[in-house]
């Protein structure tokens, strides 16, 4: 037992595929690296390539530096998705999506079954995966291993998911399961996926949410969408209660009711905001521009950002409508547009000769190092798609935000902003923008006026309750090193129980 007891904890850690999961994922294996993990980082050959694409070379060991200067354990390797490199996930979303939800977990399976041969040192005794994978616990009863699901959304998004079958069974939300149930509607007809319209009411540690702040997968009225997004939720959040820890990054201070709901069920632990200013680690997926020359003589707090992050769509009449908003709006701004916002197959978006127009007001580029750009004392808001990292990465700024919300999370992220912590407004207010609208909305954001400093000194209390939580002794730190602590007595126990002759992944007795 003793020699069990000595060893370092070894974790696999195996972030979704997409560059908001990534990005936090590569945080958190450092953290976890600097309190004495072994981490095995895995990325899939598709994301790796799409660095090196985006470095123009091979990007090799995205370890490497990180590890010579903090002489950090941290190995890396890469695994297929079950799609050649060349298949365009974006343009090719739903059948992708299938992938994650048949194919991946036989990957994963082989990888970690690989690993474990080869006999490690330490051997692998923990997987840390995203919650929104749908094999984490069969993978970790496969291989003995100890579950740790990581959560990089609000712990809000994660209750409400984790009380899929009250929405269900209050509804709020029918699934196409439920609605087969039903006979009366077995001819599909769509009133049947009408969900209720009033306030919830009922679900733990939230107070009252209505309908439309919930995420998008739960408000589809479509039959296609709804059975394939169902299928991964259903699935992913069944699985998630069989974690033995559930590691959340967000803040205890800026949400305290729903992560104790979710703390009276299991392990939850907030750590958030994972992420460094100071990354030497590549994650980007598209080629970073450098703005700093642009924003160097522009007045403190005058530019705009914006940014719909890196997975959502926006159709071409919403860029119309913002390009010509901010034209109107006269505020300076970078605008990042990567290359498939409104899809991969349509590289020219932009109105003709807006970037004549904008030319001396705004900056247009692909991608950037965003806590870079936002961190310039030029930078004065943030307009977003309300992606959770840049929130946190927001608040952390002191930036006040214009939320336009797209999918998914984002639109209950939204409420939290906006209507919960009040520090930004809506782009728009009903689901069609106007130029006129987003004119408006940017003055009021950016021009000094009552709305515009009340919102700074929102943001400015709650970049204290972020700040303050990653101190030493902030409820961040605080919960990662009961969480360290807890793992590896869960690692003790595990190996325990399986003593006696038992070889676990390598571990002998
Ligand atoms: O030019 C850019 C734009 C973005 N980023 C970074 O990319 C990340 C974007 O993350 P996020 O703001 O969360 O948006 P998405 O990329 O859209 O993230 C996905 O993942 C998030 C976390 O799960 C969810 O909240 C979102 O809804 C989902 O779309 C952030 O760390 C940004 O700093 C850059 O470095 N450069």
């Amino acid at each position: 037992m003793e020699r069990a007891k000595s060893r370092k904890p070894h974790a696999i850690m195996i972030p979704y595929p997409l560059q908001g999961h990534v990005i936090p994922s590569v945080h958190l294996a450092i953290k976890l690296a600097s309190h004495g993990f072994t981490i095995t980082f895995v990325n899939t050959e598709s994301i790796h390539h799409q660095i090196s694409t985006a470095r123009h070379g091979d990007a090799g060991d995205i370890f490497s530096a990180a590890r010579s200067s903090g002489q950090l354990d941290i190995r890396y390797t890469t695994m297929s998705d079950g799609f050649p490199l060349g298949f365009d996930r974006s343009l090719n979303h739903d059948q992708f999506f299938e992938g994650m939800l048949h194919v991946f977990s036989a990957h994963v399976d082989d990888l970690i079954a690989k690993i474990s041969r080869r006999g490690d040192d330490p051997p692998v005794t923990c997987l840390i995966a995203d919650t929104f994978y749908v094999w984490t616990s069969m993978i970790c009863e496969k291989h003995k291993l100890v579950n740790v699901s990581f959560w990089t959304e609000p712990a809000l998004v994660l209750n409400l998911y984790y009380h899929m079958d009250l929405l269900i069974s209050n509804g709020h939300f029918k699934s196409l399961g439920n609605t087969l149930r039903n006979h009366a509607c077995l001819i599909l007809d769509r009133t049947c996926l009408d969900n209720r319209e009033d306030v919830i009411d009922y679900v733990p540690g939230v107070k009252a949410i209505d309908p439309k702040d919930l995420m998008s997968f739960l408000q589809v009225s479509d039959i296609d969408t709804n059975t394939r997004s169902y299928r991964i939720l259903s699935k992913a959040f069944k699985d998630v209660k069989r974690a033995d820890f559930v590691l959340c990054n967000t803040v205890q201070e800026l949400e305290p009711d729903s992560l104790s709901a979710l703390q009276a069920k299991q392990p939850v632990y907030a750590i958030g905001p994972v992420f460094s200013t100071e990354s030497v680690v590549p994650t980007s997926l598209w080629e970073e521009s450098d703005c700093t020359e642009w924003l160097k003589d522009r007045p403190a707090g005058s530019v705009l950002y914006i940014s719909f992050g890196s997975y959502a769509h926006v159709c071409k009449k919403e860029i119309a409508e913002i390009a010509d908003g901010l034209l109107l709006s006269g505020a300076s701004f970078i605008w990042v547009l990567r290359p498939d916002i409104v899809g991969s197959d349509v590289p020219d978006f932009l109105p003709t000769g807006f970037k004549d127009q904008a030319q001396g007001q705004g900056l247009v580029v692909q991608w950037c190092c965003q806590m870079e750009v936002i961190s310039n004392p030029a930078v004065g808001g943030f307009l977003t798609h309300c992606g959770w990292n840049s929130i946190l990465e927001s608040v952390w700024c002191g930036l006040p935000l214009l939320c336009y919300p797209l999918l998914g999370d984002q639109l209950t992220n939204r409420k939290l902003v906006v209507d919960d912590w009040r520090i930004g407004i809506n782009l728009c207010e009903n689901q069609m923008i106007t130029r006129d609208q987003v004119s408006a909305n940017v003055k009021t954001l950016m021009v000094n006026g009552e709305t515009s400093s009340e919102l700074r000194n929102n943001v400015e209390k709650l970049k204290r309750h972020v700040k303050d939580a990653v101190t030493a002794v902030g409820s961040s730190e605080t919960n990662f090193n009961s969480f360290v602590s807890e793992v590896r007595d869960r690692i003790e126990t595990k190996l325990c129980n399986n003593v006696n002759g038992v070889k676990l992944n390598g571990l002998e007795f």
